[in-house]
């Protein structure tokens, strides 16, 4: 963990925090190709609810294998209401986010989880006229608390969004941006540069055309930067809504596998929609329904012995 503190506010990563909210994010549906290359969730009954928890993971990693029931909390999220206006999505969560752990968020469309993630790095702020209750601790601060430095947060607690979203810069500048920001000499620039390149691995795709457009990569690859890009400033945390969402299918593994890895180092919260993709990378999982939190526990256990009747019939697919 950091052990910087919230302190004083500047303006540069609110900027940049403000061009990645202003770039446009539509929910879409989840990637028919991605649900047909993989093991259906169509089908109801108890049958399926096994057969999802035990899809095959492909590649190595088993999240059974490195779940940690008792990780410390990286944040602990109490009572949490949140307000559009006068519209209430968020009712009363609470939910531990264990360190270097990878907890998923599931549940059908409208029912809060990208709202919650929000919650968890302030960019709900951006959004006039709404309002948060309740405490996220973090770093023994609350992060709802108007003290807290925002940008800051953000740094230690970055984002990545459904659609990649890199800068029309070079590939070297999207990386290097928060770093320059905030001022750091040339030389440890270009050394958390190839660093966060490689822990995105991105870095032998790209080493050999830094100074070209970052527009000119892939999707999947343009992904790959914008986490290399919230790495380079030396996150805790990694928010991440719905970030294959948008990926075709091997893509979407690179990610995944990614995920993998860097869960060694940083506590990652997840939003998707895709139950397999919960079931491979997670380690725990909360299953949201009209802004309550339903249920939360070890993925395995929410999806082979839900204890609420709602999710097991949302992760049957008797709705959603
Ligand atoms: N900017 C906004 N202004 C007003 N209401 C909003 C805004 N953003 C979201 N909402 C509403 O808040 C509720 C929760 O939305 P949210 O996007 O958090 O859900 P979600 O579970 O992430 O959905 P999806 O899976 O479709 O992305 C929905 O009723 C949505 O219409």
């Amino acid at each position: 963990m950091s052990e910087r503190s919230l302190g004083d506010q500047s303006s540069s990563f609110d900027r940049l925090q403000q061009y990645q909210a202003q770039v446009k994010i539509e929910p879409i549906e989840e990637n028919k190709v991605i649900k047909e290359s993989l093991p259906s969730i169509e089908v109801n009954g108890d049958a399926m609810v096994k057969d999802l928890a035990q899809s095959e993971h492909k590649g190595n990693f088993d999240p059974n294998k490195t779940l940690n029931t008792t990780a410390g909390l990286e944040i602990d999220v109490r009572d949490v209401n949140f307000f559009y206006g006068k519209k209430q999505v968020l009712f009363d969560v609470s939910l531990p986010i264990r360190s270097r752990q990878v907890t998923a968020l599931i549940g059908p469309s409208g029912c809060g989880k990208s709202t919650f993630l929000r919650t968890l790095n302030r960019m709900n702020d951006m959004i006039p006229d709404t309002r948060v209750e309740g405490q996220a601790l973090f770093h023994d601060q609350n992060i709802y608390d108007r003290k807290t430095d925002v940008v800051l947060l953000r740094q230690q607690i970055g984002m990545v969004f459904q659609r990649p979203n890199p800068f029309p810069k070079s590939i070297f500048d999207n990386v290097a941006y928060g770093l320059r920001v905030q001022g750091k000499p040339r030389k440890y620039i270009e050394e958390m540069v190839e660093k966060s390149l490689r822990g995105a691995a991105l870095w032998d795709e790209v080493k050999d055309r830094l100074r070209s457009s970052a527009l000119g990569l892939s999707g999947g690859q343009q992904q790959r930067l914008c986490i290399a890009r919230a790495l380079a400033v030396q996150p805790d945390v990694l928010l991440m809504d719905e970030p294959c969402s948008a990926l075709d299918p091997i893509a979407t593994l690179k990610i995944e596998e990614l995920i993998t890895e860097l869960v060694k180092e940083y506590t990652i919260v997840i939003v998707t929609h895709n139950m397999q993709q919960a079931a491979r990378v997670s380690h725990f999982t909360g299953f949201f329904l009209s802004g309550k939190l339903v249920e939360y526990g070890p993925t395995t256990q929410i999806f082979e012995r839900p204890q609420q009747k709602e999710t097991e019939d949302y992760i049957s697919g008797r709705f959603g």
